[in-house]
C-alpha cells in the first residue's frame, strides 16, 4: 500500500464505522454523519502513522468503535469487563481506538512477556497524555515520563528509596503503623461491640507509611485533615488520569478548550504542589536553619538537588508520585481484604488456626513469620488476584514500530495489560470467580520475586505491572500489606452485619478501585488481644 492510501486508511475505518450510524438513523441525522466526516477530515491527520508495516502486516483486529470518539463510550463503566469481552472475541492481542489514539490490549502472560519484558527497549515508554503528563505532572513525574534520561534519573532515585535494603531499614515504621491500625480498630469498635468502616484506618496506615518515608512525619489520628486531603488527591488523580478516564487526552482539539477535565487537571497540579511541594519547602527551610530533619526522601532530594539538577517542581512531583502511587493502592488491598473475609468464614477459620499454631496468642505476627504462614500469605495473593486496584495498570507505549507474530504495532501505540482477563483465566486459575486462597498454597514467593520467574504463566498475578516500568514500590507495598493483614487476622474475627451485606462487585473509582463504603464487626479473637496491643482501657 502506498503512502497516500496509508494515510487515508484511518479515514476509511471511520467511514465504515460511521455507516451503521447513518443507516439506522433518519435522513435528518444523515447531515450529522456528513458533518462528522467533515470534522474527521480535519482531524484525520492526528491518526498520522501508517497502520501497515512494510510487509503489509496490519494492526491487530478489534472493535470498530464510533466515529470520532472510537470505543471510548464503551469503556467509561467497568472497562475491565468490556476489555474481557473483547478479548474473548478478538483474541489475546487486539486493537482499540480511543479518539485518535490506537491502543493494543494484551490479555495473555506470554504476550506480556514477549512485548513488555523481552522487548523492553521498545515497550517501556509512556504516552505524554495531555491531562496526566502535561497538565497534572507538568512534564515530570516518574510514572508518566517517557522512557528517557529524566525517567532514568527519577527511577534511580525511587529505587534507592524502595529497594530491599531501604525497606528493611524502615520496617520499624511499617511495623508501628500496622500495630496502630489494629489498635485503633479495636478502640473505635469498642472491643468489637460496634461495627466500623475500615476505610479510614487502612487509608491512615498507608498514608503514614508514605508520609514517614517521603517527608519524615506522620498523622496521629484518622481525623487528621491531611488524611482526607491526601486521599482526595489520590482519588482525583486516579479519576482524571486513568487510561480511559477522559476523552480530552485523545481529541487534541479539545485540549485548548476550557473543559471541566482541563480545569480539574490544573487544580490537581496546583493542589499537589501546595500540599506535597509545601512539605518540601518546610523541610528545606528547616535544613537551612540547621534544624534536625529526619532521614526521608525529601531530604535526600534536597541534598542532591544540585548534583541531580532537581528543581522544586521536579521534587514536588516525584514526592507526589510516591504519595499517589503508595497510598490509595495498598489501602485498597487492605479494604478489599476486609470486605472479602467476612463472606468467607472457612478461610478466616483456617487462617486463625495457622496463626494460633505458628505465632500463638502472646505476640503479633512479624515480618519473619510470613514464610511459616503459607495460608495467610496465600490469602493476600488471592485478594490481589481478585481485586487488583488497577485492572488497566499504567499503560506502556511503543517507542518504535514493532511487528509481533504478523501483527503490526505502530510507534506511539498505547499498550494495556488486560489484567482482569489474565487474573480470571480458567486455564491458569481454576474457577476464577471463586475466592480461594488454596490456589496459592505452594507459592511461597513474594510478588517481587514472582515477577522474575522465567515462565510468565507461573507468575502469581499482574497487579504490579511488568518489565522495566514495573512498580518500584512492590517490596514496601508487600511488606506493609503483610503486616497489616496478618495482624488484622491475628486480632479479629471479622463479620458482616445482619441485613447489611458487603458489596463485592461494585467499586469506587474510575481507575484505582476500592470497595464502596461498608461496615464490619471486628470481634477480638481472644482475651490476649488487648494485652498484646497494650490497650489499657477502651473509651465507653
Ligand atoms: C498495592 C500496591 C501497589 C500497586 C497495585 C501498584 C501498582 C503499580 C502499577 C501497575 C504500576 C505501573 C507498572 C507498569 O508500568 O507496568 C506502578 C508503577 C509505580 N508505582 Fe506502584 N503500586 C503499588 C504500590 C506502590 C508503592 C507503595 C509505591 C511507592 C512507595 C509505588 C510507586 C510507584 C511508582 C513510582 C511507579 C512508576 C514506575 C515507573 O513508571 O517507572 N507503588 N505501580
Amino acid at each position: 500500500m502506498d503512502n497516500i492510501t496509508d494515510t487515508l486508511l484511518p479515514l476509511r475505518i471511520f467511514v465504515v464505522a460511521a455507516l451503521p450510524v447513518q443507516f439506522n438513523l433518519n435522513t435528518c441525522l444523515l447531515s450529522v454523519g456528513v458533518t462528522t466526516i467533515a470534522v474527521l477530515c480535519i482531524f484525520s491527520s492526528f491518526f498520522g502513522a501508517s497502520l501497515l508495516d512494510k510487509h503489509g502486516n496490519s494492526i491487530p483486529p478489534g472493535p470498530r468503535g464510533l466515529p470520532i470518539v472510537g470505543s471510548f463510550p464503551f469503556l467509561t463503566q467497568y472497562p475491565e469487563l468490556t476489555l474481557d469481552r473483547w478479548a474473548k472475541r478478538f483474541g489475546d492481542l487486539y486493537s482499540v481506538w480511543l479518539g485518535n489514539q490506537l491502543f493494543v490490549i494484551v490479555s495473555s502472560p506470554a504476550i506480556v512477556k514477549d512485548l513488555i519484558v523481552t522487548n523492553g527497549a521498545v515497550f517501556s515508554s509512556r504516552k505524554e497524555m495531555f491531562i496526566k503528563s502535561q497538565t497534572v505532572f507538568a512534564g515530570r513525574g516518574i510514572t508518566a515520563t517517557p522512557y528517557n534520561d529524566r525517567w532514568r534519573k527519577h527511577r534511580r532515585i525511587a529505587t534507592g528509596w524502595l529497594n530491599q535494603r531501604a525497606v528493611d531499614s524502615y520496617t520499624p515504621i511499617l511495623d508501628r503503623e500496622a500495630t496502630v491500625l489494629v489498635k485503633d480498630m479495636y478502640r473505635q469498635s469498642k472491643a468489637g461491640t460496634i461495627p466500623i468502616n475500615p476505610q479510614p484506618h487502612a487509608g491512615r496506615a498507608s498514608l503514614n507509611n508514605m508520609l514517614s518515608i517521603v517527608f519524615g512525619f506522620r498523622t496521629d489520628s484518622i481525623y487528621h485533615p491531611l488524611l482526607g486531603q491526601a486521599l482526595r488527591l489520590s482519588r482525583e488523580f486516579m479519576n482524571v488520569t486513568g487510561p480511559v478516564s477522559n476523552l480530552v487526552d485523545f481529541l487534541p482539539w479539545m485540549q485548548s478548550l476550557p473543559t471541566t477535565m482541563r480545569t480539574r487537571g490544573r487544580n490537581l497540579h496546583r493542589d499537589l504542589l501546595d500540599t506535597y511541594g509545601g512539605f518540601i519547602k518546610d523541610i528545606e527551610q528547616r535544613m537551612q536553619i540547621g534544624a534536625t530533619v529526619p532521614d526521608c526522601l525529601a531530604r535526600t532530594m534536597l541534598e542532591a538537588k544540585g548534583q541531580e539538577n532537581l528543581g522544586h517542581i521536579d521534587m514536588s512531583i516525584l514526592a507526589s508520585a510516591f504519595m499517589i502511587g503508595g497510598v490509595e493502592t495498598t489501602a485498597a488491598i487492605m479494604q478489599w481484604f476486609s470486605a472479602l473475609i467476612p463472606a468467607h468464614p472457612e478461610v478466616q477459620k483456617k487462617a486463625h488456626e495457622e496463626l494460633d499454631r505458628v505465632v500463638g496468642r502472646d505476640r503479633l505476627p512479624a515480618v519473619e513469620d510470613e514464610k511459616n504462614l503459607p495460608y495467610c500469605h496465600a490469602i493476600i495473593k488471592e485478594v490481589e488476584r481478585c481485586h487488583n486496584p488497577f485492572w488497566l495498570g499504567t499503560p506502556h507505549v511503543a517507542s518504535q514500530d514493532f511487528t509481533y507474530n504478523n501483527q503490526f504495532i505502530p510507534k506511539d501505540t498505547v499498550v494495556v495489560l488486560n489484567t482482569w482477563t489474565m487474573h480470571h483465566d480458567p486455564s491458569r486459575h481454576l474457577s476464577p470467580d471463586d475466592f480461594n486462597p488454596d490456589r496459592y498454597m505452594g507459592d511461597s514467593l513474594t510478588s517481587a520475586d514472582s515477577a522474575n520467574l522465567t515462565d510468565p504463566y507461573q507468575r502469581d498475578h499482574w497487579m504490579f505491572g511488568a518489565g522495566r516500568r514495573i512498580c518500584p514500590g512492590m517490596i514496601v507495598a508487600e511488606r506493609e500489606i503483610w503486616l497489616t493483614i496478618s495482624r488484622m487476622l491475628w486480632a479479629f474475627t471479622m463479620e458482616s452485619l445482619p441485613g447489611e451485606p458487603i458489596d463485592l462487585t461494585e467499586y469506587d473509582g474510575l481507575s484505582g478501585r476500592s470497595p464502596v463504603p461498608f461496615r464490619v464487626n471486628l470481634l477480638p479473637r481472644h482475651a490476649k488481644v488487648a494485652e498484646v496491643l497494650r490497650i489499657e482501657e477502651v473509651p465507653a
